[in-house]
This record gives C-alpha cells, sequence and structure tokens, in this order.
C-alpha cells in the first residue's frame, strides 16, 4: 500500500486524437494515493478520454503513464493491466450487460468466481457491497439489469466497482456517477467514497454538480480543450472560479427565482392526469405555457406519470381537433433517447419531419438548415453534423436530444431528469431557452433530481410511492418542503426506490460453472 499523498500514477505529456478531433493535447497529472481528486470541464473538455486511458480502455496517441509500483509505462498498457493495478472504473455510459442479471454483472468483473456455486457467491458478493454502500436500495441480484430504472443501474455499476474477490482496489474512477441518482442516494456513495480514500485509497470523480465536487474532493483539476488549465487544493475554489476556469461555460445563475405564474384554473388544462397510485382526488395538472416540476426521491413514479401523459395524449388525439404534438427528453439516452447508428444531424431532426417535408420528400436544405441552426445555439462541439452521434461527448450527446425536441412543433415537451451529464453553461442556456419556450405557450414536464432546477418551474408535484404527496407552487417550493414532502411517515432515511421487487435473497442454486 502506498503512503498518504504519494503518486499513484503519473500521467506524463498524454495526448488523444480522433481523426482530426484533438481530444486530449499533452496532459500531465498525479493521481496520488489518500486523495479524492474532482476533475471538472466543459462537455467535450476531454475527461471521459482522459479517464478511459487511465482505465486502459482506448489507447493514447502519445505520452506516457508510470504506476509508482511497478513503473510501468505506456505503449502497451490495456485494460488487464489496469486492473491487474486496482483501478476501478464507473462509466458515464454505464457499462452493464442488460440481458443478465444483477449477479452475472458481477461475475463478470471477476473471473476467479468460478466452479460450482459461482452464482451464489456473486450473489452474495454484490448484495453486501450494495447493502455497504446503498442501505435500503432495493436491488435483488437476481433482477434483469435491462429492467432496472437508470438509477439503479448506476447503482449496481458502481457497488460492482467497490467489489474485491482476489485484486486490490487502489483507485476508483467514477464518471459522473450520480447523474441519475437522488440526492439522499447521493450522498450515501459520497460518504462511502470517503471512507474508502481515508483508508488510503485514491480516487477521481468528475461531475457537473459543481457543489458536488467542491464538498467531495481534496484537489480539484480543470480541464478545457483537452488540457489541463488548472490544478489546486479543493479549498482553493469556489463555484465562481470554478466557472470561471473552466472558462466560456457558464452565464452564472441569477439566483433569484423568476416570478412563477399564476395558475389560469379557470382554464382548461391542457394534462390532467392521476397517478396509478393515487388514492385521493389529487391530479398531475399542467396548464398552457407552464413549466410543471416533478420531484421527490428518485424511483417514486415520476417518470410512470410522463408515461402516462404520453399514453393518454396519444389516446385523445385519436380524435383529430385534440391532436397535441409532444416531445420527449430521456435522461437514459441510451436506451430512450439516441439512435447509435445515424448522425447527429439525422438524431435532431427526426424530430422536425413534418416541418421539414415539401410534398411528400424531406427538404435537404432546410434539413441542413435546421441542423446548424441547433449546432450553433446549444454550443454542440463537432466539426461535422453528419459524424456519428456516438462520436460525441456524453453531455454533447444529451444536447442533441434538447435540440431534437426544441426544435420540434411540441406543444408539450415532456422531460424525464434530461440534464444527465449536461455542463454548467448548457444547464443555463437550456434554461433560458425553456422560460423562452414557456412564455410562447409551450408546456413542459419535467421530472429532475437535481433541486436546483425546482427553481425554474411554476408548480411542482412532489411524488412518494407512485402518488403525489404534495402540490407546490411558487415561492412554495422549497428544497425543505420538498424533502419534508419526499419522508412524510417518518420514512427518514427510508427506501430511495419504491418501485419494483424487494430485495429478497433467492435460494442459492448450485450452479454449473460458467
Ligand atoms: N469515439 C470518438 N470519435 C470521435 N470523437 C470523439 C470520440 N470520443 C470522444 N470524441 C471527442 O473527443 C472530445 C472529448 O470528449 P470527452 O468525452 O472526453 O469529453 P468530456 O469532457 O468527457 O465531455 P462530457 O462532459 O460531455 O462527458 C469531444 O470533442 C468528443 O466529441
Amino acid at each position: 500500500m502506498l503512503k498518504a499523498l504519494e503518486p499513484f500514477i503519473t500521467v506524463d505529456g498524454v495526448g488523444k486524437n480522433y481523426g482530426a478531433v484533438q481530444a486530449l493535447q499533452s496532459v500531465d497529472l498525479k493521481i496520488l494515493a489518500g486523495q479524492a481528486l474532482g476533475i471538472v470541464g466543459h462537455n467535450g473538455a476531454g475527461k471521459s478520454t482522459l479517464i478511459s486511458i487511465l482505465a486502459g480502455t482506448q489507447m493514447p496517441s502519445g505520452g506516457e503513464l508510470t504506476f509508482a509500483q511497478s513503473g510501468i509505462s505506456l505503449p502497451g498498457y490495456k485494460v488487464d493491466q489496469a486492473q491487474a493495478h486496482g483501478i476501478r472504473c464507473v462509466f458515464q455510459e454505464l457499462s452493464l450487460c442488460p440481458n443478465l442479471t444483477v449477479a452475472e454483472n458481477a461475475r463478470i468483473l471477476h473471473p476467479a468466481i468460478r466452479g460450482v456455486g459461482w452464482k451464489a457467491r456473486a450473489r452474495k458478493l454484490i448484495s453486501d457491497k450494495l447493502d455497504e454502500v446503498f442501505p435500503g436500495h432495493g436491488i435483488n441480484p437476481d433482477d434483469e439489469v435491462g429492467d432496472l430504472s437508470i438509477a439503479k443501474r448506476q447503482m449496481v455499476e458502481i457497488a460492482r466497482a467497490f467489489t474485491k474477490v482476489d485484486s486490490p482496489i487502489h483507485l476508483i474512477i467514477l464518471d459522473e456517477p450520480t447523474s441519475s441518482l437522488d440526492a439522499i442516494i447521493a450522498q450515501q456513495l459520497l460518504t462511502h467514497l470517503r471512507g474508502f480514500v481515508d483508508q488510503g485509497g485514491a480516487c477521481i470523480l468528475i461531475s457537473h454538480l459543481l457543489e458536488e465536487i467542491l464538498q467531495s474532493s481534496d484537489r480539484i483539476v480543470v480541464m478545457r480543450d483537452g488540457g489541463v488549465v488548472d490544478d489546486r487544493a479543493a479549498r482553493d475554489f469556489d463555484r465562481g472560479k470554478l466557472v470561471e476556469a473552466m472558462g466560456s461555460v457558464a452565464k452564472e445563475q441569477d439566483g433569484a427565482r423568476k416570478a412563477a405564474k399564476a395558475r389560469q384554473q379557470e382554464t382548461e388544462a391542457l394534462v390532467s392526469i392521476r397517478p396509478a397510485q393515487q388514492s385521493d382526488g389529487r391530479r398531475l395538472q399542467a396548464f398552457s405555457g407552464e413549466i410543471v416540476g416533478l420531484a421527490g426521491l428518485s424511483g417514486h413514479g415520476q417518470t410512470d406519470a410522463l408515461i402516462d401523459v404520453y399514453q393518454k395524449k396519444r389516446r385523445d388525439s385519436k380524435s383529430p381537433a385534440k391532436t397535441v404534438p409532444m416531445a420527449l427528453v430521456p435522461g437514459d439516452r441510451q436506451v430512450d433517447g439516441v439512435f447509435p447508428l445515424w448522425s447527429i444531424g439525422m438524431n435532431i431532426v427526426i424530430g422536425s419531419m413534418r416541418q421539414l417535408t415539401r410534398g411528400s420528400l424531406i427538404d435537404p436544405q432546410a434539413e441542413a438548415r435546421l441542423c446548424e441552426d441547433w449546432r450553433q445555439k446549444i454550443a454542440i462541439r463537432t466539426p461535422d453534423m453528419n459524424n456519428n452521434i456516438l462520436s460525441l461527448s456524453g453531455g454533447n450527446q444529451q444536447k442533441a436530444l434538447f435540440a431534437r425536441a426544441l426544435a420540434s412543433d411540441a406543444e408539450i415537451i415532456l422531460m424525464d431528469d434530461p440534464m444527465r451529464g449536461v455542463d454548467i453553461g448548457t444547464k443555463q442556456e437550456v434554461y433560458e431557452m425553456i422560460r423562452e419556450e414557456a412564455g410562447l405557450g409551450r408546456t413542459f414536464l419535467w421530472y429532475t433530481t437535481e433541486m436546483d432546477e425546482l427553481e425554474h418551474c411554476d408548480h411542482v408535484y412532489v411524488f412518494r410511492n407512485g402518488a403525489i404527496v404534495a402540490d407546490l407552487a411558487g415561492d412554495e417550493v422549497t428544497e425543505q418542503r420538498v424533502l419534508h414532502a419526499s419522508f412524510e411517515d417518518g420514512a427518514e432515511g427510508g427506501k430511495p426506490e419504491a418501485k419494483g421487487p424487494e430485495a429478497k435473497e433467492p435460494e442459492a442454486k448450485e450452479d454449473a460453472a460458467p
């Protein structure tokens, strides 16, 4: 074990090109034992590329990595060497196999779990770790990963990274680990991470939530356009200094709540549904031009409510007079968002086919104009909108999904925790766009796990166990009231994910060796 603050890895002049795109340019960095290193930077700054190189999943175009313990340096460094050195990485785009169970996914990371009874051992390994990191998680090791919500998948992936079988863990890398977690579960993770670091582990935490970085890091590195532009003790930064160092990213939030619109109760609500678990008469309603927030702990029925709205409107639209165009900005972009074989442009214009069709053909010039407009409006960082969507960084993919929804003629826009991985500057711009569009009469239903985002809503419904438990408007929307409603009935520290089967240890079967 290294002594505290001894370099575990030294990164020396590491660069990476993807064709003409220079994702990293000559990065120098030391990763120290017993230190939580926060990395921040705008979307496309090179953060994920850097950690992919550390995790051995990407080969750099130049430079060296040196391990204090073995002296190994590039080239020739690959994923198996990273694992042998005790490096574990949780990527922003989750890497679990959706058609395998939670326990089977744990086994993939640990080939040493083999022979008779392997499945029971894999179940125990991951269950114990989930209990340790996320008490009250509600995940069954026999759940198929593809059936889990994105928050639960993120929890499984994180817990798996902390499981140990035959080799030690020296460095944990977490890329946007809390992007789909509510505040309570995120805090469970950050507390566990601190314990790991205090025992001598090294950690890299990437996040666009600057408070989280400031709270959890000992040292912070700021990246911009593929390079490191600042590297200091966390106590030397505050939110403003981080934003400034990231450069050209943020018009800072003005902090003041904009006056919420008064509800025009006398007009007919554009959206009105009763959540399936609602036993009283409360309904989720949205009036034309409103921004309506859906809040509460993750997995308490908010996404289901958005789906209900969509389905109800589709049913209504069988009567042509009631057709209301709708669009969705998903948070789970891998599953519900990107068309992975298509270009960035196609991924955007697919939401606007009605406007782009002349006669029975798509107008290619109008299509190109729309793409270019949105590339500029929302600052999608790419040399060419004809490139494949997966060539974009995670946050830039999410921007393309916003562009798809906002460019369309949708009157109702459903947003399912849509800011996953989006940098602070872009967020401010998108918040502004949402306000403007609402001013022009568009209606937004916005589920968010980020408490600050509720500030932008005219009206907020707090969900618990699949039902609305509070209905807040304007200045009533405070963090305290939302949390209080989320935990009423003395459910403090309770089950964050209420849906789905309760975690129950299954009967251990004697399984054939994998
Ligand atoms: N496979 C790829 N092909 C082409 N370009 C790529 C590829 N992967 C990444 N890039 C480019 O490399 C640059 C850095 O991307 P990276 O994902 O490292 O950024 P990031 O800082 O992690 O951004 P985000 O905050 O959005 O996750 C971006 O311009 C991105 O478009």
